[in-house]
């Protein structure tokens, strides 16, 4: 399959190194204190200034403010800003113009009901994160490691390129491409051997079903 794969929650360079070594075209890099894949902007300088041409370097931020955007962009080499808040159709126009980044939206799915807000976001944003809804009590909005119903959006397209989220891993993620025709995935806990820990064994069992499928 001629799928594109990100490999979100990236903070150590083992993890970077097996990741790209697998083949990634997207590293994903967490601020967000309560995550246990957190990284602070030094960290995030340090695991991205290495990584080859060609894999783009992504920093996934909830609700940020310009200042906090103005110091990891100025910081940290980066090739996309992964929104993943509340931000409004508005705010994701706003960081567009700010930083002159692609800017991915993540959009929370778990039922019918939640499917119209792709195609709001899909007129704004230069790619969305059609990802599973957080549950109610978690502490983190993404990387919960929970699939949704991917009936719900099968084969349909939306104003901007598009990759699947939530619940993915080694053993789920081609029957998820089939179902939904997605070109590209996010994969997190999936790929980790306890919380906020990748596993370059579950990077590569994730890059090798996709590339063999
Ligand atoms: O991963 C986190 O810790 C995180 C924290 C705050 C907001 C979003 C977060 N992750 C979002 C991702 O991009 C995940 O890759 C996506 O939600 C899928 O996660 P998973 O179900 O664990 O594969």
């Amino acid at each position: 399959m001629d799928t594109r794969i990100k490999i979100c929650g990236l903070n150590t360079p083992e993890s970077v190194a097996a990741a790209v070594g697998a083949g990634a075209n997207y590293l994903g890099f967490v601020f967000f204190a309560k995550s246990p894949r957190n990284v602070s902007i030094a960290q995030a300088h340090d695991l991205a200034i290495d990584v080859p041409p060609g894999v783009m370097k992504v920093a996934l931020v909830v609700n940020a403010d310009d200042a906090s955007l103005d110091a990891i962009n100025a910081a940290v080499p980066l090739d996309m800003l992964q929104l993943h808040g509340h931000e409004t159709p508005e705010r994701v126009a706003e960081i567009r113009a700010r930083y002159g980044l692609p800017v991915m939206k993540a959009v929370g799915v778990a039922s019918s009901a939640d499917v119209p807000a792709l195609d709001r976001y899909g007129a704004v944003a230069n790619q969305i994160l059609v990802d599973a809804k957080a549950p109610k009590d978690a502490d983190l909005p993404g990387g919960n490691g929970v699939s949704f119903d991917w009936r719900l959006i099968a084969k349909r397209g939306w104003n901007a390129p598009w990759m699947l989220a939530g619940g993915l891993a080694p053993d789920n993620v081609v029957e998820a491409i089939r179902l939904t025709g997605a070109k590209q995935v996010d994969v997190s806990s999936g790929v980790e051997s306890a919380a906020g820990v990748k596993d370059a064994a579950k990077i590569r069992a994730f890059c090798d079903a996709i590339r063999r499928a």
